[in-house]
């Protein structure tokens, strides 16, 4: 047990699929774990260990935000030895050519701030995909014949941005999305050794105003699940 989870050693898998919405993190682990298992429950993060495909998987809510995924991000790491680290979340499109319900993947990821930054100081580390994850993630959308596109998105601190001059200058620089965990997940995971990377579901659009209800983002963006499933174990 750390601080924030409660599963006992060996109790989560090698490698984990993080949504932000522990809901999501439910829904996932019933719709496509054999034999899930509640693993956490500590402060309602819900965390489930399966299998997929005879594989080990564990799905565990991060919360919403750097600080919250980097508290679980650590945890999985450090105090239960997961090694690929998958976050499958929601994120709002910058670009019109990037369309609702569309699958992108966080080849980079640009912040403001993240918890890292306390460590990182001065430096401007760039936060990047695992190159193999990345590669079969494409591959494995590609297959299915799920719009997928690759490239930097925006990890947030604030959802409600008044900001529209920084969505400006992201969009001028081809940021595709915007959402709040990626670059922080990709920084523990570098600094642990560890592989991760973002798939994320569109499911807004910052540009034209479209939106998907608060049920359809909870359980209907199950192609990056199977596309998170492929790539961690292809
Ligand atoms: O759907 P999830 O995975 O939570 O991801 C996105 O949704 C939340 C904001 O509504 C933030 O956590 C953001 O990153
Ligand atoms: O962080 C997020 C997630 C989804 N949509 C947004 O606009 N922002």
């Amino acid at each position: 047990m750390t601080f924030h989870i409660g599963a006992r050693p060996g109790e989560i898998a090698e490698t984990v699929l993080l949504p932000g919405d522990p809901y999501r993190a439910r829904w996932a682990a019933q719709t496509f774990l054999k034999d899930a298992v509640l693993v956490n429950e500590v402060r309602g993060m819900l965390g489930y260990t399966g299998t997929w495909n005879g594989h080990r998987v564990t799905i565990h809510g991060s919360g919403m935000g750097m600080p919250s995924l980097s508290i679980y991000a650590n945890e999985l790491i450090r105090d239960y030895g997961a090694k690929t680290l998958i976050r499958i979340g929601s994120a709002g499109a910058l670009p019109e050519h990037v369309k609702v319900r569309d699958v992108i993947l966080a080849q980079t990821c640009s912040t403001v701030g993240s918890p890292s930054r306390t460590i990182l100081k001065e430096l401007n580390f760039a936060p990047c995909a695992d190159f193999h994850l990345l590669s079969k993630a494409y591959a494995a959308a590609m297959a299915r014949g799920t719009p997928v596109h690759v490239g930097g998105i925006y990890s947030s601190d604030t959802f409600y941005d008044e900001r529209p001059d920084l969505s400006e200058q992201l969009l001028r620089h081809g940021c595709l999305g915007v959402e709040m965990e990626a670059a922080e997940l990709y920084m523990v995971a570098a600094r642990h050794g560890a592989r991760a990377l973002a798939v994320l579901t569109v499911s807004d659009h910052i540009t034209t105003g479209e939106a998907l209800p608060a049920d359809q983002r909870e359980r209907s963006f199950g192609a990056m699940v199977e596309i998170a499933l492929e790539a961690a174990f292809a």
